[in-house]
């Protein structure tokens, strides 16, 4: 049987590689695009920031909740946030799609228009990529950035003493996740948060000019992503719950789910907000919320002064 013309399948490889990336503007840093053996990319700083994430279908995204424009933004947004949680500024993507051969190829150029959206939300351009066959749909990204003469803000240079900050939201992509799983699609709020991050991406260059000490994305829930900060860094670090924000909109989600929104400010994960530490309260630039503080090495992760009593962050494998 031949494929339907509307699919992958029916398109063809290359014809699919011409829609995709036809008709796009590179920034200038894309010196040479998408259509050669590799891009090349000027890299001002003489060191590049490189990062990559894979999404699955099914295990980060599912095409019965989200628009194919949604699952590009998501893919690309995951990944801008680790530029920015180093501290840099993003300066290209490069975009790995896989998927089955009956997929419409309206759902690879709707992905392609998510994630040339979000670049461009971030200033930046996909200036490359691959297009292959597979049984599911696979999205892998790879993020670079400039550090703009800055040095980079790891996970490691946290001490005690520091004050911890977050700069944007906690629980939404959770509650979102709730929502989504019980069958229901609103509100719309929570919903969309889940379906695509909104990363502070200029948050990171401006927490690293301010002489942030560490820093890192919160992509599998704050408690657990704030354990590896204290890992590398050897230090404590204890939450305060009163300088956590619940919105109303989380509570009523919350109290719609029987749910309890702490837990999902505390453990729930992309949202992609970043956590940073600093060496004190007025270092924090507009826009970063002072949650707690680093403590003396071998608490662990606390909240309150106390172990907190639920489940971790997501662990693949684990779930
Ligand atoms: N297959 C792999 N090969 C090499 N490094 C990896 C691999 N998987 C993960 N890492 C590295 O381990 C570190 C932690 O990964 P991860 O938890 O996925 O970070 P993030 O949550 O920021 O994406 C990162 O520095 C990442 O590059
Ligand atoms: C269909 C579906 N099920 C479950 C989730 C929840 N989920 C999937 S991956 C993940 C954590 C983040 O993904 P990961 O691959 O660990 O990214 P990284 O930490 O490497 O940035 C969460 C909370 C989801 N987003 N979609
Ligand atoms: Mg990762
Ligand atoms: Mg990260
Ligand atoms: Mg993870």
């Amino acid at each position: 049987m031949s494929p339907d013309e509307g699919s992958v399948a029916g398109t063809g490889e290359f014809a699919l590689i011409r829609r995709i990336t036809g008709g796009r503007t590179q920034p200038a840093s894309t010196l040479l695009g998408p259509g050669d053996d590799a891009a090349v990319l000027a890299a001002p700083d003489g060191r590049v920031v490189a990062t990559t994430d894979v999404l699955v279908h099914g295990v980060h995204f599912r095409l019965d909740w989200s628009s194919p424009e949604q699952v590009g933004r998501k893919a690309v947004a995951v990944n801008l946030s680790d530029v920015a949680a180093m501290g840099a500024k993003p300066s290209s993507v490069l975009v790995g799609v896989a998927c089955p051969p009956d997929t419409p190829a309206s759902v690879v150029a709707e992905i392609m228009d998510g994630m040339w959206a979000e670049a461009s939300r971030a200033g930046v351009g996909v200036s490359g990529g691959d297009l292959v066959s597979a049984d599911q749909l696979v999205l892998s990204v790879t993020a670079l950035g400039d550090l703009e003469d800055r040095d980079p803000v790891t996970r490691g240079g946290a001490r005690p003493g520091d004050v911890l900050a977050v700069a944007g939201r906690l629980g939404w992509a959770a509650a979102g996740l709730a929502v989504l799983g019980r069958g229901f699609r609103s509100p719309v709020s929570v919903v969309n948060a889940q379906r695509c991050p909104e990363p502070p991406y200029e948050a990171g260059p401006q927490a690293a000019r301010a002489g942030a000490t560490a820093m890192m994305d919160v992509s599998d829930g704050l408690l657990a992503d704030l354990a590896h900060i204290a890992d590398a860094s050897e230090v404590g670090i204890d939450v305060h719950t009163g300088s956590l924000e619940i919105s109303t909109r989380l509570q009523e989600v919350a109290t719609a789910l029987g749910a309890d929104p702490l837990r999902w400010v505390l453990t729930g994960g992309e949202d992609h907000a970043l956590v940073a530490t600093f060496r004190s309260f007025d270092e924090l630039p507009e826009g970063w919320r002072k949650i707690g503080m680093v403590t003396m090495p071998g608490s662990g992760v606390t909240v309150d002064g106390k172990e907190y009593g639920h489940a971790g962050g997501w662990e693949h494998w684990q779930q």
